[in-house]
């Protein structure tokens, strides 16, 4: 951590009233490991009830069980994997018998690993961009056709990434698939808010979790430079994105859609400046460059 973080230090408690989400269903995609994980610990605080999917059911089950023991509200583990439009149809089946259609989704679910393009597989290309665009894309429809036919409104988040806009090297299909996610929720928020629909986006930031560290930064080599580069001077919490997701996903956000949410603690505009790079010059080589400039003769 830098120094200047002791003036952002975190806010980790829940930050909407309690029960905004009383008698409400939120489905949310990876919602047993990391920031799904924290997403789903919030909306359940908050009175939802949860239905958490994706492929590993025991890591599900004991992410459900953990929660709705804490905070007394119903969580339930669907096993899915998004990339299987049919999988996916069998998981929203089974959540109409156990809870009724979602007032929430957040399409949380993604693959990623760092990798020199010229490295890439044609199955490794397929592998993270079917989890990523095709995954959000299965879930995002087969849950808005059947909301539409039930008359029935929700909101959808997608959680992308700051990289999304900029794209990034040796993460290509990750930001190829991320670009197409903005892409869709931007085009639905147009086109499904006459059904009830709002659409939404938040881009996180570097937050530490298992899965992402162990496949973008395997040595941890990365992590200080990433951190340096933060104007704010530290990582993002998982507790951070829960609240963010909580508001855009609540009743204090219904005329929010088709936004374009960053949480990053700056980390996007710092690294996108020209000229930066020029917070590393020190006062005493201030005064030698201001000395230089105000020099300078014509031009
Ligand atoms: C810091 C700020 C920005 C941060 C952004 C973060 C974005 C994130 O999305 S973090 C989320 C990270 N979490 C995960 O990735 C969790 C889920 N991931 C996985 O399950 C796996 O990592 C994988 C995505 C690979 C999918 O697993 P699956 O079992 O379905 O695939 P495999 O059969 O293992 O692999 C499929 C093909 O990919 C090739 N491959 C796998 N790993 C690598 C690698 N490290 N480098 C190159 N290629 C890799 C694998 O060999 C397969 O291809 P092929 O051999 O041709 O069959
Ligand atoms: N942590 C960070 O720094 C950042 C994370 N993000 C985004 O945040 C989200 C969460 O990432 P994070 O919590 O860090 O990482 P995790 O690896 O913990 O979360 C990814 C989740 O996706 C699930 N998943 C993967 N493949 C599938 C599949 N085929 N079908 C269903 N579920 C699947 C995994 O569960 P299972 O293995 O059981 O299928 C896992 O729970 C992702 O969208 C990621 O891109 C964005 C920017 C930064």
């Amino acid at each position: 951590q830098l120094v200047q973080s002791t003036f952002f230090p975190p806010a980790e408690g829940v930050m909407l009233p309690t029960g905004s989400f009383s008698n409400r269903v939120a489905f949310i995609t990876g919602g047993g490991t990391g920031l799904g994980r924290a997403m789903t610990s919030t909306l359940s605080q908050l009175g939802a009830q949860c239905v958490i999917a994706s492929r590993k059911l025991d890591v599900l089950q004991q992410t459900a069980e953990e929660i709705s023991s804490q905070t007394g509200n119903k969580v339930h583990a669907v096993e899915c994997d998004v990339r299987d439009p049919q999988a996916v149809a069998r998981c929203v089946e089974r959540m109409e018998t156990l809870t009724g259609l979602p007032d929430v989704i957040i399409n949380n679910a993604a693959g990623n690993f760092v990798c020199p393009s010229e490295r890439l597989s044609p199955n490794a290309w397929r592998s993270i961009t079917d989890i990523v665009l095709n995954g959000t894309a299965f879930v995002t429809l087969e849950l808005g056709k059947r909301l539409i036919q039930s008359r029935k409104g929700a909101s959808f988040l997608a959680i992308t990434t700051i990289y999304a806009e900029s794209g990034s090297g040796f993460v290509v299909p990750s930001a190829s698939a991320k670009a197409g996610v903005e892409a869709l929720y931007k085009s639905l928020a147009a086109e499904w808010g006459r059904y009830g629909h709002r659409f939404n986006i938040i881009q996180p930031g570097p937050i530490r979790t298992k899965g992402a560290f162990s496949r973008l930064d395997p040595t941890g080599a990365f992590e200080k430079a990433m951190i340096s580069r933060i104007p704010t001077g530290r990582l993002g919490k998982p507790a951070e994105i829960a609240n963010l997701a909580a508001f855009v996903s609540s009743d204090y956000a219904t005329w929010m859609s088709g936004a374009v949410i960053r949480l990053d603690g700056g980390e996007y505009v710092s690294m996108a400046g020209e000229f930066n790079e020029l917070r590393r010059v020190t006062p005493d080589q201030w005064k030698m460059m201001e000395a230089m400039i105000r020099n300078t003769r014509g031009s």
